[in-house]
């Protein structure tokens, strides 16, 4: 079987351990035989180098492991880059959220007025990414988790219409799956989910019973239209992801069909979670505070003790959906398991009254092909007049963050459920433009 070389971009990410470790229990159906890892910043990247030296070599012997910050020795002969940055880092997802605040909008990392920030200094950077790795590889697969993935996968698609190599894709609709299946004691991979929307604006129609057939969803609504206690990620016990969880219940309860994703929270009821903020401490101060502090601290002692096993350091064997996800994408893709995965990809009228060219997450069957829809048919009108509008917002931040056009990005944020107003709009691009020199197009 052939084994795979694969390059982590972002390889600094507190993601990548857990992607590690997932690689470690995939080996026999995703075998490697080089791993690199590529960040921007050589500290970050060094860390966590040293760290896949030390597990590959308990947990992975054969496999070559390279770390580095030169874009040629990153890419060159590449089969998948797993992509996962974050443009200017959590401080600059700090000042997403607080200057959303000041200007009395929801602050959150890919939602309304913050994820628009993030959104135009992620475009940037992920696409003078995706032009230096098809410099060098240009059959690699590219799978992105880069964030805001909806207004990255408009821009990728903008820019690299032809490449189908390109696949944007978002975990979250999985964790809302696992949480299904933990409330009915049984797996995710019992499920196969029908799912419309876009990222992180979406809705499950059907949650399927891959053996029989029956479809899950009417009950699931009965059971979540009160809050329920599940154990699936250690993460999802945190406060604001429970509270996250359990405001489920009020949107099943106050709408009669499907089952949201739980970002429709902010859309719907935006000025409900505005009220719940903080401005001196915000999720991205919860996440410094906390995982990521965590995931670094593990590393660190890692490195300085030279060993995993036998230590308090050996990895969870559940490495978490987040990792599992993006593993097992690679493995269909690499072994044509004609498996279905949500996907954020091109409409191409599988919404059938939805905009062809808009970046839709639908569930898609994977193969050595590459990635096909599963048409959805007519999305009624609530749903349509909703998406509409949410896309308009996204295709023009993707064009002003690639044109450097104010006017599109003025637009975009009055277009914004959680916006709206142009004085407000205008206001939070004074404040935004300020924090992101040397991040964002300049705007003209
Ligand atoms: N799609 C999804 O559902 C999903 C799920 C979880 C996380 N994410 C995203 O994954 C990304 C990583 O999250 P994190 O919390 O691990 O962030 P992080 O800051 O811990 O790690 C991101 C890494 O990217 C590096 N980086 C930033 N800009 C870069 C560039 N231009 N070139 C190379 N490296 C660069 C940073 O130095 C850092 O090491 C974020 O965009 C986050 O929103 C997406
Ligand atoms: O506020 P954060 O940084 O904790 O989470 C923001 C991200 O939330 C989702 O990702 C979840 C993922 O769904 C879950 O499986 C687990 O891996 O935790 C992740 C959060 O850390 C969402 O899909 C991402 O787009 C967000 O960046
Ligand atoms: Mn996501």
């Amino acid at each position: 079987m052939k084994k795979y070389t694969i390059c982590i971009i972002g390889g600094g990410s507190r993601y990548t351990p857990d992607m590690l470790t997932m690689l470690c229990n995939q080996k026999e159906r995703f075998p490697l035989a080089k791993i690199v890892f590529y960040d921007n910043e050589a500290e970050r990247q060094e860390l966590v180098g040293k760290y896949a030296e030390i597990l590959f070599n308990e947990y992975y012997p054969g496999v070559e492991v390279v770390y580095t910050t030169d874009p040629e020795e990153a890419y060159t002969g590449i089969d998948f880059a797993l992509m996962q940055i974050r443009a200017g880092r959590l401080k600059m997802r700090a000042s997403d959220e607080k200057i959303a605040i000041k200007h009395g909008c929801l602050g959150q990392e890919t939602c309304g007025a913050g994820g628009f920030a993030y959104g135009m200094r992620s475009v940037p950077a992920v696409i003078d990414i995706i032009k230096d790795i098809r410099k060098y590889a240009p059959e690699a697969w590219i799978l992105n988790y880069s964030n805001p993935a909806a207004i990255v996968a408009q821009a990728t698609e903008k820019v690299f219409p032809e490449d189908h190599r390109i696949i944007n894709i978002c975990d979250m609709p999985i964790a809302i799956m696992d949480m299904y299946a933990n409330v009915l004691g049984k797996k995710r991979k019992d499920f196969e989910p029908r799912y419309f929307g876009l990222n992180h604006f979406g809705w499950f129609t059907n949650i399927y019973d891959v053996k029989t057939g029956h479809d899950y969803l009417p009950e699931l609504r009965n059971i979540l239209k009160t809050p329920k206690e599940f154990k699936t990620e250690k993460l999802f016990e945190e406060p604001s992801w429970k509270a996250t969880f359990d405001f489920m219940s009020t949107m099943i309860s106050d709408y009669d069909e499907y089952l949201p994703n739980t970002y429709m929270q902010y859309y719907l009821y935006p000025q409900k979670m505005f009220k719940k903020q903080d401005i001196n401490h915000t999720r991205a101060d919860e996440v410094m505070e906390g995982n990521e502090k965590e995931v670094y601290e593990t590393l660190e002692a890692v490195v300085k003790l030279g060993k995993i096993k036998g230590t308090a350091y050996e990895p969870e064997p559940d490495a978490g959906c987040h990792a599992e996800y993006i593993v097992d994408l690679a493995t269909a893709l690499a072994n044509n398991s004609n498996e279905i995965f949500l996907i954020i990809t091109k409409n191409n009228g599988t919404c059938s009254n939805l905009d062809p060219d808009m970046m839709v997450e639908v569930p898609c069957r994977v193969g050595t092909y590459g990635v096909e829809a599963i048409s959805v048919g007519e999305v009624p009108t609530f749903y349509k007049g909703l998406i509409e509008n949410q896309h308009a917002y996204e295709k023009l931040t993707a064009e002003a963050a690639l044109e450097g056009d104010y006017m599109k990005a003025l637009k975009a944020l009055v277009l914004n459920r959680a916006v709206v107003n142009t004085d407000v709009a205008k206001a939070l691009l004074d404040d935004y433009i300020e924090a992101n020199k040397g991040y964002w197009t300049e705007l003209k």
